[in-house]
């Protein structure tokens, strides 16, 4: 896979918003593929304490200097991060460097319409907005595991999330795609179309919320396996609320971008999408209805499976 389509070659350091811009690029990337690496050298350009630990080849630098590219690129041979809470013991776990996040593309099995799409979709304005390819790798992989049959995607776009899923439907599965942008949803469209699962998708333009609303009062509650969120962060805590009416007990509901380029962890960001993003973790946390795995991968994806009444599972 071509990972220079992805914008995953020249990251730059932009230290006053403290995060990592690829070369060329005016906004941060929404789908970022380097989270850790965005906390290590975030830490570091600020002299700032930092939950994490880097260890070894990636010190002592300042940013946009010669010498920060190199140390970066040095790191990348043992990208590693350690808790700095010692009751973590020494576990190390992976930052994932340019190079490492290069790797898990090459280990990602693509389907062939699914590559068609996101090239066509790099090139669209909003185009960084699509899961990458091990996410929605990851989510099929779910849908297959829990045998889903009845999907709902919040937040189309394009497609390439929702196309991932529908493929690995069984002929009687269906999904339910909502998204409020015309256009997207035409691209949408033409690919679900080339990839012949038109007869599976369900889809709902307009507002997500009134759509969920619409599918509990036909009656449509505790019927869905399998739910993605990946719309407006603010809506988090509304969007899990009605799919927790519409989801099975055991049905799986997974939220992206709840890491938000590592922002959440960082208590001096206090702008509107990171609060609400950093109270829904927190809420969902505190939440005894499901069970939850924050996972880092992407920009953050947490999985949530709806719990029997009681926390009885
Ligand atoms: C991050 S993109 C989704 C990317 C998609 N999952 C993919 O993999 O290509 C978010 C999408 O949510 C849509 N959206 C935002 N707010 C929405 C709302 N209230 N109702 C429906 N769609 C919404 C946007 O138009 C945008 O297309």
């Amino acid at each position: 896979m071509g990972s220079s389509s992805l914008g995953l070659h020249h990251w730059s350091v932009l230290a006053s918003q403290r995060v990592i811009l690829p070369q060329n690029s005016a906004k941060p990337l929404q789908k970022f593929h380097s989270l850790s690496i965005t906390v290590t050298v975030a830490s570091i350009a600020t002299s700032r304490a930092s939950s994490v630990r880097c260890h070894r080849g990636c010190f002592g630098f300042t940013p946009f200097n010669r010498k920060l590219r190199k140390s970066v690129r040095g790191c990348a041979t043992n990208p590693f991060v350690v808790a700095n809470d010692e009751k973590y013991g020494n576990k190390q776990v992976i930052s994932i460097t340019p190079q490492v996040y290069d790797y898990i593309l090459a280990n990602v099995r693509e389907p062939e319409v699914l590559r068609q799409l996101r090239e066509e979709t790099a090139s669209m304005r909003g185009g960084q907005m699509q899961v990458s390819p091990d996410q929605a790798q990851l989510l099929a992989m779910l849908a297959q595991i829990h045998g889903a049959e009845k999907c709902i995607e919040v937040g189309v776009y394009t497609g390439y999330s929702s196309l991932a899923t529908a493929l690995v439907l069984p002929e009687s599965g269906s999904l339910v795609a909502c998204e409020r942008d015309g256009r997207s949803l035409e691209v949408a469209k033409k690919y679900y179309d080339k990839a012949n699962v038109s007869h599976k998708v369900r889809v709902k333009y307009g507002l997500a919320a009134d759509a969920l609303r619409s599918l509990i009062l036909s009656g449509e509650a505790c019927s869905y396996d399998f739910a993605f969120v990946d719309a407006d962060k603010r809506m988090y805590q509304e969007y899990f609320e009605l799919l927790l009416q519409l989801v099975k007990v055991g049905g799986l509901i997974v939220f992206d971008n709840v890491l938000w380029h590592g922002k959440v962890a960082d208590p001096e960001v206090n702008d509107a999408k990171t609060v609400s993003i950093r109270n829904f973790n927190t809420s969902i946390m505190q939440d005894k209805r499901v069970s939850i795995s924050m996972v880092p991968i992407g920009d953050g994806m947490t999985i949530c499976r709806k719990r029997l009444p009681h926390n009885k599972s």
